[in-house]
């Protein structure tokens, strides 16, 4: 082959078939070492949330109990802290499991569902925030409102009013603040550290309709991160393009909602590596 030919076929092989390859790497290492996720979610979410991960070959438990805390968070390979339905009793026990995952060195991930609902939520979501998150995902207007601290009560509820590009800014300035990596969703997912920003662009707008695929993607993320904890912010934005293609795919067999919620699972179950290779849309933004 001539030196000219070789840097084409460089040229080529760019960085969109880097990220499909690395996004079935850690597909399939997910699926070879089947990481335990603890899991403190909302009632809403707990079963979507146990069968994506079931699904992509991880290992869910929904332990949520103060007293199991010290004895089960240090042996898990990560957490998902996930507010939804955020109570009185709960809270300590989120608050220590995120403490015992840091100290063990285990990544530990936050969904600060709705967080400018209430007072309570933020205040929570502040304190979780100072107990050093790996990833922080949210939709665009939670991100937004964590990162201004914002108390007023100006959302809907758990559903975003903002695009994710107007999370940008908003995201790079709360990963810098926190340390942590933060991932806005939407019709484009942004992921960033507080200096990169890479875009995962697959999903389908129906999965909007469908109630907790973001509480889903947030514990995928944490299964993604169990087994490449040196690089949250590609193992982050793999997890995203994976599910968002799961939704790609599985809306090809749907007839609504409903219908989708279960082609995805069955679609993370089946991927294959051509598919993910050639599938995943993942880009360096800046
Ligand atoms: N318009 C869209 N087009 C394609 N994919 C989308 C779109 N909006 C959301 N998604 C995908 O849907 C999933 C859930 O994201 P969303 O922003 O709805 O989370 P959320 O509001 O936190 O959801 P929930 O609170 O119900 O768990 C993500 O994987 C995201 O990429
Ligand atoms: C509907 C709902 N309410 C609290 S948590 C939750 C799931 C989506 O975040
Ligand atoms: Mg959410």
């Amino acid at each position: 082959m001539s030196d000219m030919a070789g840097a084409e076929e460089a040229a080529a092989d760019g960085s969109a078939a880097r990220w499909g390859r690395r996004a079935w790497e850690l597909l399939e290492r997910v699926r070879a070492r089947a990481p335990l996720v603890q899991c403190i979610t909302n009632f809403v979410s707990m079963d979507l949330m146990a069968n994506v991960l079931l699904a992509a070959g991880a290992s869910p438990a929904m332990v949520h109990s103060l007293r199991e805390i010290d004895d089960f968070t240090p042996r898990a390979d990560s957490l998902c802290v996930n507010i939804g339905t955020l109570s009185d009793g709960w809270l300590p026990s989120m608050r220590a499991a995120a403490a015992a995952a840091a100290r063990s060195s285990r990544p530990w991930i936050l969904d600060p569902v709705a967080v400018s609902a209430s007072e309570f939520r933020m205040e929570a979501c502040l304190g979780l925030v100072a107990l050093w998150p790996t990833v922080i995902r949210g939709n665009p207007s939670e991100i937004i409102a964590l990162t201004s601290a914002c108390r007023v009560h100006d959302s809907k509820g758990v559903d975003s009013f903002h695009e994710s590009l107007d999370a940008v800014e908003s995201a790079k300035s709360l990963a810098q603040r926190s340390g942590a990596i933060v991932a806005v969703s939407g019709a484009t997912d942004f992921i960033t550290d507080g200096q990169q920003v890479v875009a995962a662009q697959n999903g389908v707008a129906m999965m909007q309709k469908i109630t907790a695929t973001g509480c889903a993607v947030t514990a995928l993320i944490a299964a993604f991160v169990a087994v490449e904890p040196s690089n949250p912010l590609e193992a982050t934005s793999c997890a995203l393009s994976i599910f968002g293609l799961a939704g790609e795919l599985g809306m090809e067999m749907a007839n609504g909602p409903a219908s989708l919620r279960v082609h995805i699972i069955d679609t993370l179950h089946g991927l294959s590596e051509y598919t993910v290779a050639s599938r995943v849309k993942i880009s360096l933004v800046s």
